[in-house]
């Protein structure tokens, strides 16, 4: 399964440039590298101007989704398109949607955990549907939104479900880039599942963030890292059948006591 991932310098505070931005990313990519799934960062519409998102969140998951859907469908390319901001019921979410190559949405997931950090419980209402894992090609995967891999039992219960891919998707700052990576590796390793993440580089008036996407095999060995300060793209192909046999090599799914804890 060949990977492509969008490290963005997003324009913050611009949803239509961004949409702009990431229609041209996905055009020249799918003509170079044509992969089979793409992936974009956190809440890649408005960046994190979480006062403004009132007037610039998407409404129901449009205008964006249905530009995600035209994009997968002209380009036959799977999409695992990050995140954006959200606006249902008058309350503002941060959701991922995933399309399929025939433009079909296999799935959406508002970001359970929400940061005190960057006081997001006053702009932004957490998801409260479980999270669940959805199939494209056939293989189980799942997806994250940042602050979410601090949470080691989503992973867990992503990988325990079948998943073999976690996405992880980010706007994470470069002040706590160790954490980032570290936490990463840890998911890879202790599920023993790919990790394919999409961060974001540049600034916003508070933050700098991370860039270091990552695509991380199920051993956890580094197979793609972006640079902190680099827009770019990080193209890689998975080997699924890893995944059976480092879960055979090292059986800790069956060396499992859960009723002890
Ligand atoms: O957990 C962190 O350090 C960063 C989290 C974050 O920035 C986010 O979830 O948007």
């Amino acid at each position: 399964m060949k990977y492509a991932v969008y490290q963005m310098n997003l324009i913050v505070g611009n949803p239509q440039e961004n949409r702009e931005k990431v229609s041209s990313w996905i055009n020249e990519t799918m003509e170079k590298e044509k992969p089979d799934v793409l992936v974009l960062p956190e809440m890649w519409n408005t960046g994190f101007t979480l006062a403004e998102l009132d007037k610039l969140a998407d409404e129901d998951n449009e205008p964006t989704q249905s530009l995600l859907q035209k994009l997968a469908k002209q380009h036959h390319v799977n999409i695992v398109g990050g995140s954006i901001a959200n606006k249902k019921e008058g309350k503002i979410y941060n959701t991922s949607l995933v399309i399929n190559r025939e433009g079909a949405v296999v799935h959406r997931y508002d970001k359970i955990h929400l940061v005190p950090m960057l006081n997001e419980h006053k702009y932004l209402t957490g998801g409260t549907n479980q999270i669940e894992t959805f199939e494209l090609e056939g293989i189980k995967m799942g997806v994250i939104i940042c602050y979410d891999l601090r949470f080691p039992e989503l992973a867990r219960k992503l990988a325990l479900e079948g998943a073999q891919i976690l996405h992880v998707v980010a706007e994470w700052p470069l002040i706590r880039k160790n954490h980032w990576k570290y936490l990463q590796l840890a998911r890879a390793i202790e599920n023993q599942m790919f990790i394919v993440s999409s961060n974001i580089t540049g600034s916003n008036d508070t933050e700098t963030f991370a860039g270091t996407s990552m695509i991380i095999d199920p051993w956890g060995d580094v197979i793609k890292v972006g640079s902190e300060v680099k827009e770019e793209t990080l193209i890689a192909t998975l080997d699924l059948d890893a995944v059976p046999k480092i879960r055979e090599s090292v059986p800790v799914f069956s060396s499992r006591v859960p009723k002890l804890y």
